[in-house]
Order: structure tokens, then C-alpha cells, then sequence
């Protein structure tokens, strides 16, 4: 509570008190200042009229110590100007000093509930900054490394950026961590998967449309591209956008203006686009499905995502991290990796890339029996596939005999009676083959 009037501010202070609240009161600038960088505030009351400033100026000197706490002034009698000019200066409202003390608590109140949801949607918004940062990519591989440095770097840009991959790379992980690891973090990220729509849908999700635009267009509504304004654009598998809706998107790029369905003169934006595809697009372009200088206005920074296959190392460092996530959510704990499983996953080839190897790890989260996961955990064709890939002698009879067995055993949850009914041999020959291979 700042006022040099002693009386009126101990009155107020009192009245506020009496709410239960806790009221520091200062006589002057200079003294709330010093205060207001020491300690935090919820609410501040400051009169118009101080002996060392004018409150109305004061406002933005407290906004810049403490952004969330919310001002409210009070003015002379009959003194609107300096109400609306302390608005604009980021005060929460203004009241007439003497006369409205009765509204004093309602505006408090309502100035707090104000605070409390700025302070929550501060916290909420460094949790997901946090949560899609650089830091939480997992790699420590050579070429992982290298495209996190590219991507940091071009995230302090304002640059369009086109990444390619195969399907599961981290595209849309990447994509979010240049958005968040830009200037624009506290506006929208928007992503949208062109392939999900037909032509006129995609057209009227990414700008909109007016009311009356096509049947069914009974309201006006706005656009991805409206709703990501001063924000980031993530255009997932750009290259199955049809070709007139790709000359819309380089318009966007080349003048920030698009115009909606139905509409005819043109809606400015500011919004930064990051693209993705996993086709070929120069191939694309060969065969007319591709605009090429669409291609050459994205691909001014393109960052290639490495297949999983070519970063074998952070397999490994995926399976710690994905393992502890599936198992807490089963109730499950595992303990130990056995080194064969970590091989098995190496040497697969994970067409599916991370998306692929994230679902098989949980999948072996729920078969594991014990606190171990091992290769039985593993779907058949994995295991197998660690056969072939192997060599030749992995070919044998002798190990895809044992590779079947493992898989019925698999089956019966390790009952060998039933596993040596399936099959067809004698219990006796089971557990001979068992011990032989070791399974
Ligand atoms: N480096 C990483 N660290 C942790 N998780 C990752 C990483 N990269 C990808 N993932 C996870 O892998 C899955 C697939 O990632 P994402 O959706 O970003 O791939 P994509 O390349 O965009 O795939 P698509 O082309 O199919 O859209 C997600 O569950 C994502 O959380």
C-alpha cells in the first residue's frame, strides 16, 4: 500500500487486514521500490500522488520488478485520464481515492485471482519449455550430436527450417525444440499433418474460411496459420500437400499473407515455419508433384534426421530411458538389461525407427516375467531377424530349431508340458533341448 497520506493508508491497510492479508505500507517510490525488490507482492495499491513520483509513472517501474504482481491506482476525484493512462501502463484497474473504499476488497480479490493464474501459466509454460528442450533429446551419437548443435543454433533464428527423415526420426521432436528453444516460446507452436486431410479441408484448416464460404461454412473460422501468429507453423509431411495449396504455403513464406476461403483481400501474419517430410522431395519434384521453388524457399536450412540404424550407440541410452517410463506405469520393476536383449535391438533394423523401438520396449515391459528383460521379451521376427542378419551358420537347423522353441515356450509362458505338446515331441526330448541350447 503506497500513499503518503497517513491516515487514509492506515485506514485502507486496516480494512485489508481485517480480510486477512498482509499489508507492507510504504509512505513513498522510494521505500516501496527498495521493498518491491526485496520481496515478493501479490497485489499493490499505489495512489496518484506520491511526494518522490507519480503513481501513474510508478506502475511501469513495478511492472518491470515484478511482471505478474498486479497494480491498482488510485486517482483524484474525477480524474479519468489518469485511470485510462495507468492501464496502459499495465495497471489491473484504478479507483477513486476516498470514495470507493467499499470496492477496494472485490478488486483486490479479483486483481489476486489475476496474479495466481499469470504465476500458473509462467510455471505451466517453463514446464513445457522444459519438457520439449534440447536437453530431453536423448543421443550421444556422433550424428545426433551434430544435428542438435545445427538445430540450436538456427532456433535462435527466425529462419523456416525443412526437416527430412524416415518416419520415427524425432521430426516433430525436433521441431518442437526449435520452437521452444526460440524467441518465440511463449506463443503457439501449431502442428498439422497435411496428409491427415483431403485438398479443400487442409486449405480451410491452414487458413480459414468465411461463413457462407462453401456449404457447411456457417461460421467464419480461423486458421492454423491465425492461430500460430508470432508463433511457430510445424507443416508435418509437407510433401503430400497437393500442388495449389503448395503455392498458397510459398506465398506465405515470400509476402506473410494468405487469404481465406471466401475472403479477397489478404490476412497478414508473423509466423515462423518448420517443415517436415519423409519423401524424397527432389524425387517429388522429377515427377511434378513438388513445386521446386516451394522446395528451394524451405529447404534454406535442412536438417537431416539420422535413421536409428545409424545410430546404433543410443540404443542403449533409449532402452534406460523408455524402460522406466512403461515399467512405473505397469506397476513393474526391472532391474537389469540383459546384454543379449541390447544386442538383439542392435541389430535390428528398425524401419519404424524411435517410434518403432519405443513400442517394443514397452511391449517387453509387459511380458517380462521377472525384473530382468530378456530376449524372449522380444516378438519372434526380432529374434529371428538377429538370426538371419547374423551369418550364415545362423541359418543352420540347429538355431532355428532353437529360436522355434523359444518362441513356444514363449507362447506357454514357459509350461513345457504344453509347450512340448505344441511341438509334438516327448517332455523328455523338451528338456534335453532345453538344456542344450541353454534357453
Ligand atoms: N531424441 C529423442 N529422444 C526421445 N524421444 C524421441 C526422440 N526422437 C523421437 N522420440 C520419440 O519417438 C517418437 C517419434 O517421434 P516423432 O513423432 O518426432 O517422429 P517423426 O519423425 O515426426 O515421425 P513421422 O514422420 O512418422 O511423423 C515419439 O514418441 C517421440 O517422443
Amino acid at each position: 500500500m503506497i500513499d503518503d497520506e497517513e491516515k487514509l493508508r492506515k485506514l485502507m491497510a486496516r480494512i485489508i487486514e481485517l480480510e486477512k492479508f498482509q499489508v507492507f505500507q510504504a509512505e513513498d517510490a522510494t521505500t516501496a521500490l527498495k521493498k518491491i525488490e526485496q520481496q515478493d507482492f501479490d497485489a499493490i495499491i499505489c495512489d496518484v500522488k506520491l511526494p518522490d513520483a507519480n503513481g501513474v509513472e510508478l506502475i511501469q517501474q513495478i511492472k518491470k520488478i515484478q511482471p505478474l504482481t498486479e497494480v491498482i491506482l488510485l486517482t483524484a476525484y474525477g480524474n479519468i485520464p489518469d485511470g485510462v493512462q495507468a492501464i496502459k501502463n499495465g495497471a489491473f484497474d484504478y479507483i477513486t481515492k476516498g470514495d470507493d473504499n467499499n470496492r477496494i476488497i472485490p478488486l483486490l480479490y479479483r486483481a489476486l485471482e489475476k496474479t495466481e493464474l499469470s504465476k500458473r501459466v509462467t510455471q505451466l509454460e517453463q514446464k513445457v519449455e522444459q519438457k520439449y528442450s534440447f536437453d530431453n533429446i536423448i543421443g550421444t551419437s556422433k550424428v545426433i550430436l551434430s544435428v542438435i548443435d545445427m538445430s540450436r543454433k538456427v532456433a535462435a533464428t527466425d529462419t523456416t527450417v525443412l526437416l527430412t527423415g524416415e518416419t520415427g526420426t524425432g521430426k516433430e521432436v525436433f521441431a518442437q525444440a526449435i520452437h521452444y528453444g526460440g524467441n518465440r516460446r511463449n506463443k503457439s507452436f501449431v502442428a498439422i499433418n497435411c496428409s491427415a486431410f483431403s485438398k479443400d479441408l487442409l486449405e480451410s484448416e491452414l487458413f480459414g474460411h468465411k461463413a457462407g464460404a462453401f456449404t457447411g461454412a456457417l461460421k467464419d473460422k480461423k486458421g492454423l496459420f491465425e492461430e500460430a501468429n508470432f508463433g511457430t507453423i510445424f507443416l508435418d509431411e509437407i510433401g503430400e500437400m497437393p500442388l495449389d495449396l503448395q503455392a498458397k504455403i510459398l506465398r506465405v513464406l515470400e509476402t506473410k499473407e494468405f487469404i481465406k476461403i471466401g475472403e479477397t483481400k489478404p490476412t497478414k501474419v508473423d509466423v515462423r515455419i518448420i517443415a517436415a517430410t519423409n519423401r524424397e522431395l527432389d524425387k517429388e519434384i522429377e515427377n511434378g508433384q513438388f513445386r521446386s521453388d516451394l522446395y528451394y524457399r524451405l529447404s534454406v536450412f535442412q536438417i537431416a534426421l539420422p535413421s536409428l540404424r545409424d545410430r546404433v550407440e543410443d540404443i542403449k541410452l533409449f532402452v534406460n530411458d523408455f524402460a522406466p517410463v512403461f515399467a512405473a506405469k505397469m506397476n513393474k520393476r526391472i532391474k537389469l538389461l540383459s546384454p543379449e536383449y541390447i544386442k538383439t535391438l542392435e541389430q535390428n533394423t528398425w524401419k519404424g525407427n524411435i517410434r518403432e523401438l519405443r513400442n517394443i520396449i514397452e511391449r517387453s515391459i509387459i511380458l517380462a516375467d521377472e525384473d530382468v528383460l530378456t530376449v524372449d521379451c522380444l516378438p519372434f521376427e526380432l529374434q529371428q531377424s538377429n538370426i538371419s542378419d547374423n551369418a550364415t551358420s545362423s541359418l543352420s537347423m540347429t538355431n532355428i530349431e532353437k529360436a522355434h522353441i523359444r518362441k513356444v515356450l514363449n507362447y506357454t509362458k514357459g509350461n513345457k508340458a504344453e509347450a512340448a505338446r505344441l511341438l509334438e515331441i516327448s517332455i523328455a526330448t523338451l528338456y534335453r533341448k532345453v538344456e542344450e541350447y541353454k534357453l
